[in-house]
């Protein structure tokens, strides 16, 4: 079967925060929809920024409660490899901001390793145990489930996850998961998703919010391979959207985009 990507879709908003409520509305929309179709859905959460502003704007959104959490995985784009509980690790944050106050159970948040648990300190075999869970979550033989949405935050040096640009994980075509050592953006052990596994979501959303990372945005919607640009290689099977403020959007050649108000 021979494999077509879409291009990417540019959406782009005012500002960040009105970026972060429009996203909300179309996680609710696309999770509804996976329901109405699969009876469950899947979302890949990203850490930052705007990732955890999404998720408070998705945890105060009246029409929230139309998805059935009871029927949602909750899986991470990647981890901080930080002890439970601390507050710089993605999951924390992203309990506080929605998890805490939806009715997911607990069996259906996979959440990423943390040293100090049934890895030990092993960052390595962590990787290799969420590795497991996507398998035995995708059935089939398949390494990894097709998410529904994996969201994906945009750093200003175009990482994504915690693939950072030239760093090895750049390089993996097998393993869905992997250790990251030497993140330039702290801490410098992580957990991350590689390409391969991000690819195989049904959708994929890059979301970026400010000027800094204009040039990312720009360099990861054109020609650029994503060793140095790993924006540019997060692509989903069916859809790709890069929901965009004004500010991330300015590098963008004209006529890319249609421009909003
Ligand atoms: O653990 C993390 O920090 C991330 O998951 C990372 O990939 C993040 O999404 C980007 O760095 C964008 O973060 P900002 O929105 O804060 O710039």
């Amino acid at each position: 079967m021979s494999k077509v990507v879409n291009p990417p879709t540019v959406v782009v908003q005012s500002d960040a925060d009105l970026l972060a409520k429009a996203t909300a509305a179309r996680i609710v929309t696309r999770l509804v929809d996976a329901q109405a179709l699969r009876g469950t859905a899947s979302v890949v959460l990203t850490g930052g920024g705007i990732g955890i502003a999404v998720l408070s704007e998705l945890a105060k959104a009246p029409a929230r409660d139309a998805i059935d959490w009871r029927r949602v995985d909750v899986w991470w784009g990647d981890e901080r490899f930080l002890p439970a509980g601390d507050p710089e690790r993605n999951e924390t944050q992203a309990r506080a901001a929605l998890l805490d106050h939806v009715p997911v159970p607990a069996e259906r948040v996979h959440v990423m390793p943390a040293p100090g648990g049934p890895d030990g300190d092993d960052p390595e075999a962590g990787a290799r145990r969420y590795a497991e869970e996507l398998r035995a979550a995708a059935g089939g033989g398949a390494d990894a489930p097709p998410f529904d949405v994996c969201l994906l935050g945009v750093g200003p040096d175009a990482h994504v996850a915690s693939l950072f640009p030239e760093l090895p994980a750049m390089y993996e075509t097998e393993r869905t998961v992997v250790a990251v050592h030497g993140s330039p953006k702290p801490p410098p052990v992580r957990v991350s998703l590689t390409l391969p596994a991000i690819r195989g979501s049904r959708e994929v959303w890059l979301l970026a919010a400010g000027e800094s990372k204009a040039d990312a945005v720009h360099l990861a919607l054109g020609k650029a391979g994503p060793v140095q640009v790993p924006a540019a290689g997060a692509r989903g099977r069916s859809r790709t959207l890069f929901l965009l403020d004004h500010a991330a959007a300015s590098a963008l050649p004209p006529g890319l985009y249609v421009p909003g108000h």
